[in-house]
């Protein structure tokens, strides 16, 4: 694995700051699927990653490498085919995980009040906490007007947002979030960004964030993982200088820019082999 130092002339926190606890340990995990009449597809690895508690990872590699398969076998809700995945938990909450999903992963046929207190109702909290909870997120997300809308009547990005709140509603120990900005318009995707760094920084939760955006990856993150080509593997692991509180200053720093050149450095090759690879099918 190829590790991309952060550059000598910043004094960066992170090499002050004793290292954190590890929180989740990814070990030679490997997943292979078969689909239809096709051979069998390897998915990912071997992969080994180590994330430390409150750390924001963020994850960026190819399409088609095996991001989403790695966010879901550390959700548990997929098996690894070989190797393992531990996560510590503290065994406070019933819901310690929770998962925002690329395509929203909210019930059509409840409303978005209903969806966001979803978890909220699972973990057993009383019902005037979970009121005073939602509305807080739902304030949050700027949905308060839909409150009562089901998610049919949202635009796509709106339905994001829900999925969102829904997420950050529980407080879980781990958030894992997969291109959860994807869809949504690049003027609310900065609100958005800023949100979470604001949240994140108050709350400071371990979080894995998948996103194809290199500049979302250095916005946000502690730390930036960089995957190969499918079977995905980590090729690069950068620490993102960049101190805390951040803000979306951060973007028009000069070193942002040499970073998300270092990024695109490691990445585009195994942009170029994942393409062709799927040419070839
Ligand atoms: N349930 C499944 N059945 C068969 N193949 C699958 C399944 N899930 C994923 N794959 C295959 O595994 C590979 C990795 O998929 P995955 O969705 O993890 O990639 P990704 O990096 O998240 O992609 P993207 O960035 O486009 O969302 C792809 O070739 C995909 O077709």
């Amino acid at each position: 694995m190829k590790h991309v130092a952060p550059l000598t002339d910043v004094d960066t926190a992170a090499d002050a700051a004793p290292a954190a606890p590890q929180r989740i340990a990814v070990r030679q995990a490997t997943r292979s699927f078969v689909a239809g009449r096709r051979a069998k597809v390897d998915a990912l690895g071997p992969l080994d990653l180590s994330i430390g508690d409150a750390e924001f990872l963020c994850v960026v590699g190819p399409s088609g490498c095996g991001k989403s398969t790695l966010l879901k076998i550390i959700a548990g809700l997929l098996a690894p085919s070989s190797g393992e995945v531990a996560i510590e938990v503290s065994g406070d909450s019933r819901i310690p995980i929770a998962m925002v999903f690329q395509d929203y992963g909210i019930y059509p046929w409840k409303t978005v009040r209903a969806n966001v207190d979803l978890g909220l109702r699972l973990s057993g909290r009383p019902i005037a906490e979970r009121r005073e909870i939602v509305n807080d997120w739902l304030g949050r997300l700027g949905l308060t007007d839909f409150a009562d809308a089901y998610p049919g009547a949202l635009s796509g990005g709106m339905r994001q947002r829900v999925s969102i709140a829904r997420a950050l509603a529980i407080d879980p120990e781990v958030l894992l979030m997969d291109e959860p900005f994807a869809a949504l318009d690049a003027q609310l995707r900065e609100v958005l960004q800023d949100e979470l760094l604001a949240i994140w920084q108050a709350r400071r939760r371990t979080v894995v964030f998948v996103t194809h955006s290199l500049e979302e990856a250095l916005l946000l993150g502690d730390r930036v993982v960089v995957m190969s080509a499918r079977p995905g593997r980590i090729i690069a692991d950068i620490t993102v200088p960049f101190e805390r509180p951040r803000s979306g200053a951060v973007r028009t720093d000069p070193l942002f820019a040499k970073l998300r050149g270092d990024l695109w450095a490691s990445l585009h090759s195994e942009v170029v082999a994942q393409f062709d690879t799927g040419r070839q099918k």
